[in-house]
């Protein structure tokens, strides 16, 4: 095999005609190897044997004449730093990189901030246990039911005198934003429980309501409740 890759590489580096003949380029089959090459299909790579790379910049390319011979017509190729200056090496001075810390302690710019990683406030809102079939969905559906909700046959304007009448667990009144709820119905599907709820009975529990869960849409969720409109004495 290395002998008939010799043969065709002296073939090919012998000065030629531009236009070659393939027929006399040929390799000449040398028969001492016939044998081991006979399973062997011609035709593929043919390059030296050996495992060095081949030369870069290509033998024939624009780069290698424009370095070798700068008189040439071929167009130099000129390189990165030749076209564009590198850019300035930036300076830290003026930079804070991530979130800044108090302390070097914390874990540096990529601990997380540290509003977000201490324990809850408080155990002030914790979720109770709501007995079986008082969840939000059972909540929803008693609405839906059609069932009186709300102990009043009309909108009522309510006074704060008024309101303080109905501060018990079988007649819990209270006002948010304005609005008067009979909140009784409701007392056993409040997941912040109903001893919670019971705080705000008979009062304005709008403040309460607003710092405790203030995403929740008490106005949607009570709508079936509503007794009236908080007026003044
Ligand atoms: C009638 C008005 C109210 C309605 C409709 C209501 C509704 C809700 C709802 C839907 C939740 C669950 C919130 C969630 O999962 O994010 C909740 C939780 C809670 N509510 Fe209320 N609530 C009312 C009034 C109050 C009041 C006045 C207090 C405080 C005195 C209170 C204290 C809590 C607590 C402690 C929780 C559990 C903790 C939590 O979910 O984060 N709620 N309430």
């Amino acid at each position: 095999m290395a002998s008939y890759l010799r043969s065709w590489l002296s073939s090919q580096t012998q000065p030629s005609s531009p236009v070659s003949n393939p027929a006399e380029d040929a390799p000449v089959i040398n028969t001492e190897d016939a044998d081991d090459d006979a399973d062997t299909v011609h035709g593929g790579y043919d390059g030296p044997s050996d495992d060095s790379p081949p030369a870069f910049p290509s033998l024939i390319s624009a780069q290698r004449a424009g370095s070798s011979n700068p008189s040439s017509d071929l167009p130099r190729v000129l390189t990165d730093a030749q076209l564009m200056p590198p850019p300035p090496v930036p300076s830290r001075s003026g930079r804070t990189l991530g979130v800044p810390t108090p302390s070097a302690a914390s874990g540096g710019s990529l601990a997380v901030p540290p509003s977000t990683n201490k324990p809850p406030a408080s155990a002030k809102r914790l979720k109770v246990a709501l007995a079986p079939g008082h969840g939000p969905l059972d909540w929803a559906n008693l609405k839906r039911s059609g069932q009186d909700l709300r102990g009043v046959d009309t909108l009522l304007r309510v006074t704060p005198s008024m309101l303080k009448e109905h501060r018990t667990r079988d007649d819990a009144w209270s006002a948010f934003s304005g609005k008067v709820y009979n909140i009784t119905p409701y007392l056993p599907y409040h997941p912040g429980g109903e001893k919670e709820l019971m705080r705000v009975a008979g009062r304005d529990g709008s403040k309460l309501f607003a710092s405790t869960h203030a995403w929740v849409n008490l106005d949607y969720m009570l709508d079936a409740c509503l007794i009236g409109f908080l007026v003044p004495e």
